[in-house]
């Protein structure tokens, strides 16, 4: 068991709430409303944009060159990739560049990005991989799952594009890079008495995931 499947044991209610939620299940049956879609992407085109800031931290946080270079990895894929890759998304989904600038912040988009930077900023590199650890391995089994259980019928899927950058190769093969670096972090850092306090974190981190998700399907009121 690495340590990242004994968070995951560590906090099943939170993990299950987050990969198992309406959102997600709905997106798999093809029967998200696109609305609730649009607005996901909208908040996560911002939510993006603080994770990079929070491997920007990462990099700070680093202790070793290996570990400033991992970070320094993860801040490309997100401003060289992974930005462009969602502006494109976002303009098949009818949202341009122009939208995505002039779109607020949501509160769940804020408490889950500052949530990690904080963690970060608080504490040491491992804390903020932890905080960072559901975001991006999570993506990966949400995405697999997602394409195992549609099979053949993605090349038709409503949301195939969003199943197959997650469930594709270069998307698992980086998850699983997330995973081991993690396991060498806890190597090098973790002592037992600190489990719980990870534990704790990481339980947080998915829970403001499930919300980021929840956000997209419930309507925002007038203010
Ligand atoms: C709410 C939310 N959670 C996780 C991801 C997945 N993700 C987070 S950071 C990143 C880039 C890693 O290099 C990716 C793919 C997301 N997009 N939105």
């Amino acid at each position: 068991m690495d340590v990242f499947d004994r968070l995951k044991a560590a906090a099943p209610d939170a993990w299950a709430s987050y990969v198992e939620h309406d959102f997600v299940r709905r997106m798999g049956e093809g029967s998200l409303p696109e609305e609730a879609f649009r607005t996901y992407l909208v908040q996560d085109y911002l939510f993006l944009i603080q994770f990079a800031r929070a491997y920007a931290l990462a990099v700070y946080k680093g202790r070793s060159l290996a570990d400033m270079r991992a970070a320094q990895a993860g801040l490309s894929a997100i401003l060289d990739v992974e930005m462009g890759l969602h502006v494109r998304l976002c303009a098949r989904w009818g949202l341009s560049p122009d939208d995505l600038e002039a779109a607020t912040e949501e509160t769940g988009t804020v408490a889950y990005t500052r949530f990690v930077l904080d963690a970060g900023a608080a504490g040491d590199l491992l804390d903020l991989h932890v905080a960072l650890a559901p975001c991006v391995i999570g993506y990966a089994e949400i995405g697999r799952r997602l394409a195992e259980e549609i099979g053949p019928g993605l090349a038709t899927h409503p949301y195939r594009e969003w199943i197959g950058e997650y469930a594709g190769e270069a998307y698992q093969e980086l998850a699983t890079s997330a995973r081991r670096h993690l396991g060498d972090l806890a190597a090098r850092a973790m002592t037992e008495s600190r489990f719980p306090d990870l534990a704790r974190l990481f339980a947080q981190a998915s829970r403001l995931e499930a919300d980021f998700w929840q956000m997209a399907l419930d309507p925002r009121g007038p203010r």
